[in-house]
């Protein structure tokens, strides 16, 4: 067996997204994504997924051309070849977030977030060539399925009008009543049981009520709610105190490990987070001080599968728990976020997935949710297969785009629908 790398192919592309609504704006009609493939002397390619803004391109390219010549089995060392590819520093100084909602951006993060799209697509390519599972390779699952979370969004019914873009039948949930459908809809399609609403877009109490709407709809099922950092301790602990009796836990209220730690400090509900703690550097400050009591693992920007796995070993230590972040995605992660997610044995929330609001993939067929769940895949390596003829036409889409698609902007999405709209300065309430 020859497990060098001879080639490494890189393509961009742009996937149907819904018009979903988050703090900074709504989600643009396609989003970018870039697609790893990494192929070994024996003729074996492995796939990985990442983000596809420039940003992550201009890093992925230096990077995929250093792992020409190296082992796919060396995933140690994708760290070190990382660490010499030199970030513009003007990509993450004073720069806004202007979509991903993920907290902090440095150097590291942008590397780790190119790093674990190689990762994922070495760990396929070495399980292929070893006729062993992705999962096998990080140690073994602990779990045969491994539990999602419907992810509601307020939403409109379609983009703006004019803006060309994929239709779906979800409707609009602007209202208590509209997340209640949708949440009916995720039960009915995918059995999902709990429920996450992203929320930081109405003011506190009408989300309140589509919480209340939601616990009413569906007594005894775990409920979180997300404004990603939109609100100030005293509203967040407003919130905690109206909802306490229903929500399994509150994401990311406040902005920042001081203002979770006010908020945690005063209230019972339990407070999480991918917002705070994004890195390892974060982890200290926040668990000292007691800000977060779940962490929401990202394999995308902490850096891969082996890395989560760390990330959940330092949560267990510490008594916190884990769950799992998602942004928008394909295929290739949600195999990938399974395979990892069914190795961590301290593993006790349903994941976060945007999968579901994905109309579109590049693998020859959908990975499925029954009862909210993903079966482990036991399959040689993520055990699932690109469509080639897929990848080229989102590509071709990624060609055909002008470049106001490439990066992912939430705010200017919205400006579309409404001129005036600026990122709301934090906390909007
Ligand atoms: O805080 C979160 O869960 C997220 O950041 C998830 C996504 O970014 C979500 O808010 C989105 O895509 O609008
Ligand atoms: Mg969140």
């Amino acid at each position: 067996m020859n497990l060098t790398i001879t080639d490494v192919r890189l393509t961009p592309i742009l996937v149907a997204d819904p018009p979903l609504l988050n703090t900074q704006g709504v989600h643009q009609p396609y989003t970018p994504r870039l697609i790893v493939e990494v192929e070994t002397a024996d003729g074996v390619t492995g796939i990985g997924e990442t983000y596809g803004d420039t940003k992550y391109l201009e890093l992925a390219r230096p990077f995929a051309e250093k792992l020409v010549g190296r082992q796919v089995s060396d995933l140690n060392g994708l760290f070190t070849v990382a660490e010499e590819v030199s970030v513009d520093s003007s990509r993450v100084s004073g720069q806004v977030d202007v979509g991903g909602l993920r907290g902090v951006q440095t150097a590291d993060k942008l590397r780790l977030s190119v790093v674990s799209g190689f990762e994922v697509a070495c760990l396929d390519a070495l399980g292929k060539t070893l006729g062993l599972p992705v999962h096998a390779l990080l140690g073994g699952k602990v779990r045969d399925a491994v539990e999602y979370s419907a992810y509601l969004f307020y939403r409109w019914a379609d983009h703006p009008s004019g803006v060309a873009c994929e239709k779906d039948d979800w409707g609009a949930a602007v209202d208590p009543a509209g997340v209640v459908e949708q949440a009916r809809l995720f039960k009915e399609r995918y059995g999902f049981t709990s429920f996450k609403l992203k929320g930081g877009v109405f003011p506190p109490d009408e989300e309140i009520a589509a919480v209340r709407a939601l616990a009413e709809a569906f007594p005894g099922h775990p409920l979180r709610l997300d404004p990603n950092g939109a609100w100030s301790v005293e509203t967040s602990l407003k919130v905690a105190e109206e909802l306490g009796d229903v929500l399994e836990y509150l994401e990311d209220p406040a902005l920042g490990t001081p203002a979770m730690a006010e908020v945690s400090a005063g209230t019972d509900v339990p407070l999480a987070t991918n917002m705070c703690v994004t890195t390892f550097a974060e982890i200290k400050e926040a668990f000292t001080r007691d800000a977060v009591q779940v962490v929401l693992s990202d394999h995308h920007y902490w850096g891969g599968l082996r890395n989560t796995q760390q990330l959940a070993a330092i949560c267990r230590t510490f008594g916190v728990g884990v769950s799992m972040h998602s942004n928008t995605h394909l295929g290739i992660s949600l195999a990938a976020m399974t395979h990892v997610a069914a190795t961590v044995p301290n593993l006790h929330h349903a994941c976060d997935s945007h999968y579901p609001w994905q109309s579109e993939d590049v693998l020859t067929s959908r990975l499925t949710f029954d009862d909210g769940k993903v079966a482990v895949l036991d399959a040689p390596g993520l055990g699932v297969e690109l469509d080639r003829e897929k990848l080229e036409f989102l590509h071709q889409r990624w060609l055909d785009d002008d470049g106001a698609l490439r990066e992912r902007d939430d705010a200017a999405a919205m400006r579309v629908a409404e001129p005036g709209w600026v990122t709301p300065s934090v906390p909007r309430w």
